[in-house]
Order: structure tokens, then sequence, then C-alpha cells
């Protein structure tokens, strides 16, 4: 009896432990075993509590009257599935007549304290069904990705939602996209986890960091070209134009041999082309976009104008030719001058870390998603990588990537340099590869001795 107590002492305890130090194993270990029990023994009263109950149809109360029986119980939305997952549980739900989703959005927050769940999201997911998302730990407070993604062409995981699935930047859905943040709200490690997955993908990197490439620089081996200065930033801009009329070529070429073959199809975008043909899809990550739009002399203004007429041709252009922005920046609004309101409507993917005001938050949201916005103003500073996801459709989730230091992603750059294409319109940007690279390192420099 007693080597029970103590079985039970020692379970109890770890599990105590696990719950506080790695909330991740407790779930999987313990949690999503206690959380399913106290769903499935309280759904109904809980439900009632909630007010997700509908009284007895007409003919039963009739039925239990003639019987002299009782009167039934009001009814219960239908339990369909209950899935456990890494992170919390997944319920579906098949409403009572009379019910609509929001009945159960509207319900979320006390379903949350009912069942003891961290957090409780809904989804309409079928005329009648609802999912309900609950995670069981708050699953941002140390983000850990899953070890097995959903990886395809052009869709690189990048974080983890506040419901506990993988937020995906897919380019061929969203091709451009803008993100922005307070200074040390995220914004680089967010791009340094973009980078390191898109760097096992079989496609063209070109960054333009216009924080004298500290950020990107160091990623060199794995960019078919770089920019660290608005100069250069301005011909590689031009080069990739350049390089989407080309590609445009090829597609009219191909258009014109398949338009005389019956039943053959006719390609609209490099996706179309036989793999042999297709180009290299290129990815283009500016750094700091809002030091491309400031000026200070007539020279400057021209060069501006070069850079941003350059992003809003590739914005409204590049998709077909697989070239897809990735524009990061403090601000984007309206005062960086002309033609950035144009090019921000191209950029349907939007994500924004902490910002210090609502005006900066509308620059992301305030044309789809006004109530992203709020949520994009109330995250806490001391949550650095916390940001808001939106997208064109006026959907939004809660994000933070794993936090990844520059050595993790100089190694990734590293290992698959071996990916990096050379792409000929592109090749005066070509980075020269870090000295060590190409000869011993040089003696360490030693402190100045004083006289
Ligand atoms: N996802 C994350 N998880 C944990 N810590 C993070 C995360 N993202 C950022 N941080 C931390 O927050 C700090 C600021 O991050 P980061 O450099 O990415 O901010 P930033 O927005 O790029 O700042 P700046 O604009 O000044 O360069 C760093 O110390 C970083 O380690």
């Amino acid at each position: 009896m007693s080597g029970l107590v103590v079985t039970l002492l020692v379970v109890f305890a770890v599990a105590g432990l696990l719950r506080w130090w790695r909330p991740t194993w407790y779930w999987l270990t313990f949690g999503a075993t206690f959380a399913a029990l106290r769903v499935l023994v309280r759904y109904s009263s809980v439900m009632d509590a909630c007010r997700l109950t509908v009284p007895p149809s007409r003919w039963r109360m009739a039925l239990a009257r003639f019987a002299n029986r009782p009167i039934s119980q009001p009814r219960v939305p239908r339990l369909l599935r209950l899935r456990p997952t890494r992170t919390g549980l997944v319920l579906r739900l098949k409403l009572c007549p009379g019910q609509d989703a929001f009945d159960v959005a509207a319900a979320t927050d006390r379903l949350r304290h009912s069942f003891v769940m961290y957090r409780v999201m809904s989804q309409e997911v079928r005329s009648g069904v609802v999912e309900l998302r609950m995670t069981g730990y708050d699953v941002l407070k140390r983000v850990q990705m899953p070890s097995k993604v959903d990886r395809a062409s052009m869709r690189v995981p990048v974080a983890l939602r506040e419901d506990g699935s993988v937020h995906y930047r897919d380019y061929r859905a969203v091709p451009h996209a803008l993100t922005i943040g307070a200074t040390e709200s995220g914004k680089s490690v967010y791009l340094r986890n973009l980078v390191a997955e898109l760097a096992k993908l079989d496609v063209a990197l070109a960054g333009i960091d216009c924080k004298q490439g500290v950020e990107l620089f160091p990623l060199a081996r794995r960019f078919s070209a770089l920019a660290d200065n608005s100069d250069t930033a301005a011909d590689l801009l031009d080069a990739l134009v350049s390089r989407m009329g080309g590609v445009y070529q090829l597609i009219r070429a191909e258009q014109r041999i398949a338009a005389d073959v019956p039943d053959a199809e006719i390609a609209a975008d490099i996706w179309d082309l036989p793999d042999d043909l297709r180009p290299t899809p290129v990815v283009v990550v500016v750094d700091e976009v809002a030091e491309l739009a400031l000026v200070a002399s007539k020279d400057e203004e021209k060069r501006r104008d070069r850079c941003v007429t350059a992003l809003v041709r590739l914005s409204q252009l590049g998709r077909a030719a697989g070239i897809y922005l990735e524009i990061c920046g403090q601000r984007f609004g309206s005062e960086l001058g002309k033609g950035i309101t144009m090019l921000r409507a191209q950029l349907t993917g939007r994500t924004a870390h902490r910002v210090n005001d609502e005006s900066s938050a509308n620059m992301a949201f305030g044309d789809i998603a006004p109530d992203a916005a709020l949520a994009a103003i109330h995250i806490p500073p001391d949550r650095p990588g916390v940001a808001i996801a939106g997208d064109s459709t006026g959907g939004w989730s809660r994000i933070r990537a794993p936090h990844i230091s520059l050595r993790q992603v100089v190694n990734v750059c590293n290992r698959y340099a071996h990916l990096t294409p050379d792409l000929p319109e592109l090749a005066p940007f070509r980075p020269a590869l870090p000295h060590s690279a190409k000869a011993p390192a040089p003696a360490v420099e030693t402190a100045p001795t004083t006289v």
C-alpha cells in the first residue's frame, strides 16, 4: 500500500515539475490524457453552463407529456471527434438546430476556463460543424516547432500559431509580404527563420540589407546576390526587373510552341513550364526598407524613385516570373514618399511584430484587418518575436518564430551553399565569400599595448 502511495506521489511530483519546466513534455506525457478525460466527463454539463444547449424539440416534449415521463434534458451539440495534438485538443461539434458558429465563438472564453485549457478558438469547418482548437499551455512562451512539418514547394514553416498549428509562408499563395515592427521586436529573428528554411529549397536568394549588411552578409554563401547600400540596391532591383522581362519572354516563347500542339497546356507562369525549362524562383529579402526611401539630396531622390519603381514593378508582375518579395522594416507608410502605398497594396502577406503606435499597426493591417492592428499594439514588450500575421482575406493569428541565433542560420546557409544558383543577371551582385572561405584566418588581433 505504502509502495502505491509513494509511486503516486512520485508521478504527481514529476508531472508538476514537467508542467512548470517543460510544458510541451508535460502535455505529451500527462496533460493530453488528463484533459481528454476532463472534457469527456464534463462535456454535457460544461455545454449547459456555457449556454450551448437548446431545449428539447416539441415532439419530444409532447411524447414525454403523453407518456407521463420527465421532460428530456436540453440538447447538447454532438461531439463528433476528440483528437489530442502535441499542444492541445481538437473537438469537432455538430451544432443543434438553431445554433450557429457565432454562439460557439462567443462562448470560447467560458469553455476555456470550464475545461481548464490555456486557450480555446473556434472555427466553422462546414455548415453546422464547428471545430474547437484548444491549447493546453502557452505554446508561444518557448516555441518548439514540430519535428514533422508539411513542407511543399515554396511553402516554408516559419513560426507557431497560438492554437499550436504551424504558420507557413506560402510564396505561391501569397507572393509578396511585408513585415514590420519596432526596434527589438523580433523582425531579424523572424527573417532568420525564413532564410534558414528557404536555404533548403531550390530557390535563389537575393538580399538588400541597408543595415550595412550586418544581417544578411554573414549568410552570403547561400545568397546569389547581395546589396548593402542604396546605390547597389537600385542596380540589383533593376537587374531583377530585367530578369523578370527575360522570364516573361521565355514563357511567351513556350506559349507560342504550345499553341500549335492540340491539348497542350499553355503556361501562364513559371510553375506551368516543364521542369527542365523552369527558371529558378527568386526570393528578394529587403531588410530596413525605409533606408531605400529616405533622401537628403536630388541625386538620392532619383535613386529612391528607381528603387521604389523597381519594387512596384516586381510586386505587380513578379509572381508569374517566380520573383517574390519579402520586405521588412520598422514603418512602411506614405511618409516614405510616393509609390509606397501602391507597393504596400501589392504586399498581401502582412506580419506585424510589436509596434509603438496605432499608425504603425495600421500600416500593416489598416487596409485588411483593423482588429489585427489593435492586437499588434497590445503585444507585450517582454515577448519579442510575438507577431500578428494576417492575409488579404481579413483573417489573422498570433504567431511566434522559434528563437534562432545568427550563428545557427549561418551554419544552415553554409550547409546548403551548394544549392546557391548562379543567375547571369545577378552575377555582378554575387557576394564575395567570407574571408575564411578563401584564405586562412588572419592572425588574431591583439589588444594595443600601452607604452
Ligand atoms: N522569437 C523569439 N523568441 C525569443 N526571443 C526573441 C525572438 N525574436 C527576437 N527575440 C529576441 O529579441 C531581441 C530583438 O530581436 P531582433 O534583433 O530580431 O529584433 P529587431 O526587430 O530585428 O530589432 P532591430 O530593428 O533593432 O534590429 C533579441 O535579443 C532576440 O534574441
